[in-house]
């Protein structure tokens, strides 16, 4: 297994947020599925959804956390809420290092996403309908996927990365 810190999670659990103050307080390199696939391509998320389709996006996930496999470790991860979807995802973020699963309530999504226009995936009206759906369907895979589950809800950013440094070893 490589030596690197994984963050998994729905949108809006606090990912970047804590990656990059884990990046911070360690000699580790923040990384994030979602910039390097916006890199690769050359726009962002919601026009590779609009443009090629969400299929198109899913299989760029799996070929990000296959390079990243056959790069250098020492990061902290940061992937996309959906990296557990496609189910061949699991064994290679396990490959990679340590996985976090920064766990969330619906509720809390929301308040935290409040007119962010740039997730595809809770466009529209009955947001709270929708973000309870996609983690009914996910909660497994993000359990499946987890080394470690962190419950986020009212923990500050420095209790949660104190946390996981407690754990990594
Ligand atoms: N522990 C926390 N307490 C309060 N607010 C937080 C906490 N962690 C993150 N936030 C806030 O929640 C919002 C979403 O956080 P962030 O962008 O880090 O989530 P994410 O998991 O990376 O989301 P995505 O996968 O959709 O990019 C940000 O505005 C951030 O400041
Ligand atoms: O939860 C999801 O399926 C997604 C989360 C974001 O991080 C992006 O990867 C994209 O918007 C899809």
């Amino acid at each position: 297994m490589m030596k690197n810190i994984v963050l998994i999670g729905f949108m809006g659990s606090g990912k970047t947020t804590i990656g990059k103050s884990l990046e911070e307080k360690t000699d580790m390199v923040f990384v994030d599925t979602d910039e390097l696939i916006e890199a690769y391509e050359g726009c962002k998320i919601s026009e590779i959804f609009a443009d090629k389709g969400e299929a198109y996006f899913r299989r760029l996930e799996n070929e990000t956390l296959k390079n990243l496999l056959a790069s250098t470790d020492n990061k902290v991860i940061s992937t996309g809420g959906g990296i557990i979807i496609n189910q061949a995802n699991i064994p290679l973020l396990k490959q990679l290092g340590k996985v976090f699963y920064l766990r969330i309530k619906p509720e809390t999504v929301l308040e935290r996403l409040e007119g962010d226009k740039t997730r595809p995936l809770l466009i529209g009206e009955d947001k709270l309908v929708k973000v309870e759906q996609l983690m009914t369907d996910r909660k497994e895979l993000y359990e499946m996927a987890a080394d470690k589950t962190i419950d986020t809800d009212g923990l500050s950013v420095s209790e949660i990365v104190g946390k996981i440094l407690e754990d990594f070893t």
